[in-house]
């Protein structure tokens, strides 16, 4: 990575470095968020069976033809039908049974009366012997059909499904315990540098407080990677190398931040160039100084130290690698044009990646979208007000106020 390399070109570097998760069978509740990895057949029917849409009585509507307030039809009740209940009787001509909502129907009963419309009001503790019925029903009234929602055999969830809280409880409802999904990595997530400090510690003049791997751990956990952080490794690539590499062989990924410019302490540099990991410059800002490659076969990417550089980074590459690593269908934050409330200038040949505030009124074609802070890469209180990337082009240096500009919405 000698040259000056673009950014789409290295997320796809990247994207290729990280490749496809690899696929495994986990409970449900481990699932959320994650893509299916294979077809779900339903096992089973839903419903299952035919069953109630409310509480009254299962009845054939031949019995209850002209039934009115004035004048009721009456109906021996000659079972009670809960739900759960497995042996349904069935139901003789001329008679009703009180059923609930969700109650097997029984055989030979066409339709259900709602008790509301009925002279039972709110059910008495004890099912009545004989229920007047106020209102006529047509075959087919508040039943639920076997299959109306899924018929057995079918795919009820494709591979490729990202699983929601609505396609695992279908998952759970078509008697499925555990899926197939993409599993998210295992990633080991390295800050770099002496100057930084953890709490309670206090700060001498020169220090600062670690703040990259609590973002990038925060960031990831999103996608459900599991993380492990190292939060302040020295600049010396011994001690780099000794705490590092024991913890390899338990990575899928290893993203690490600082150390990669142009310094004479560049730890990550000096560490991993012999390793195999290549160093080099990304055609954007934030974010320029980059590097990836393996160390001991595990995928490594190196990101720059200044905290927006790292964010931005994880926008403009590691997340779109990670999701597609996952199988998501859409790896790209949702893009939007909008026009600049004020001018911006951005570096020739560099994407700029500005954090900005976007707002769309009602009714409006184009929203519109202002700056949140400038340019500067250490400017992280301004990325904390910010609801969206505002993207220059590599071919842009000035964009004035009222210009339409692409909008990466976060
Ligand atoms: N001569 C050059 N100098 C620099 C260049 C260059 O091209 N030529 N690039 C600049 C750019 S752009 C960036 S970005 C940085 C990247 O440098 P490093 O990756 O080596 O990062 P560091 O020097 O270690 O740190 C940069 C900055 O960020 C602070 N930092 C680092 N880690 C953390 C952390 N975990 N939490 C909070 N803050 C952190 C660090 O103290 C520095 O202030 O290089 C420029 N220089
Ligand atoms: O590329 Mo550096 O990340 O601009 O500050």
């Amino acid at each position: 990575m000698s040259r000056v390399i673009g950014v789409d070109e290295y997320r796809a570097t990247v994207t290729t470095l990280i490749g496809d998760a690899t696929a495994a069978v986990l409970p449900l509740a481990a699932c959320d968020g994650l893509v299916l990895a294979g077809d779900v057949r339903a096992g089973v029917s839903l419903p299952p069976f035919d069953n109630s849409a409310m509480d009254g009585y299962a009845v054939r509507s031949v019995d209850v033809v002209g039934a009115s307030r004035e004048r009721p039809v009456e109906l021996p009740v000659t079972a009670d039908i809960p739900a759960g209940l497995v042996d349904v009787p069935a139901l003789l001509p001329g008679t009703a049974h009180r059923i609930m909502t969700g109650a097997p129907v029984p055989a030979g009963a066409d339709s259900i009366v709602m008790v509301e419309n009925t002279d039972a009001g709110s059910f008495a503790p004890a099912p009545r012997d004989v229920v007047r019925v106020h209102a006529p029903t047509a075959p087919g009234t508040h039943l639920r059909r076997t299959g109306e929602d899924v018929v057995r055999g079918t795919v009820a969830l494709a591979a490729g499904t990202v699983l929601g809280p609505a396609q695992l409880g279908l998952a759970a409802a078509v008697g499925v315990a555990e899926l197939r999904v993409r599993v998210p990595p295992r990633v080991l997530v390295v800050s770099t540098g002496s100057e930084l400090v953890t709490p309670p510690s206090e700060l001498r003049h020169g220090q600062i407080y670690e703040s990259n791997s609590v973002m990038l751990a925060a960031a990831l956990s999103s996608l459900g990677c599991r993380v492990e952080v190292v939060r302040a490794v020295v600049d010396d690539v011994a001690e780099f190398r000794a705490v590092l590499e024991p913890k390899l062989a338990a990575a899928d990924l290893l993203i690490t931040s600082g150390g990669v410019s142009a310094g004479a302490y560049e730890v990550v540099k000096d560490a991993l160039t012999s390793a195999g990991v290549t160093f080099g410059k990304v055609a954007m800002q934030p974010g320029g100084p980059q590097g990836c490659g393996r160390w001991n076969g595990v995928p490594v990417v190196t990101l720059p130290g200044n905290p927006v550089s790292v964010l931005v980074s994880f926008e403009a590459f590691l997340r779109p690698a990670l999701l597609t690593s996952l199988g998501h269908p859409v790896a790209d934050r949702r893009r939007v044009r909008a026009r600049l409330t004020e001018s911006l200038s951005s570096p020739k040949g560099r994407r700029q990646f500005r954090r900005g505030f976007y707002r769309h009124a009602e009714g409006e074609v184009t929203g519109e979208v202002g700056p949140r802070g400038g340019p500067g890469s250490h400017l992280l209180a301004a990325f904390t007000q910010a609801n969206c990337l505002i993207v220059l082009g590599e071919d842009v240096t000035e964009a004035a106020k009222g210009d339409e500009v692409d909008v990466l919405l976060l």
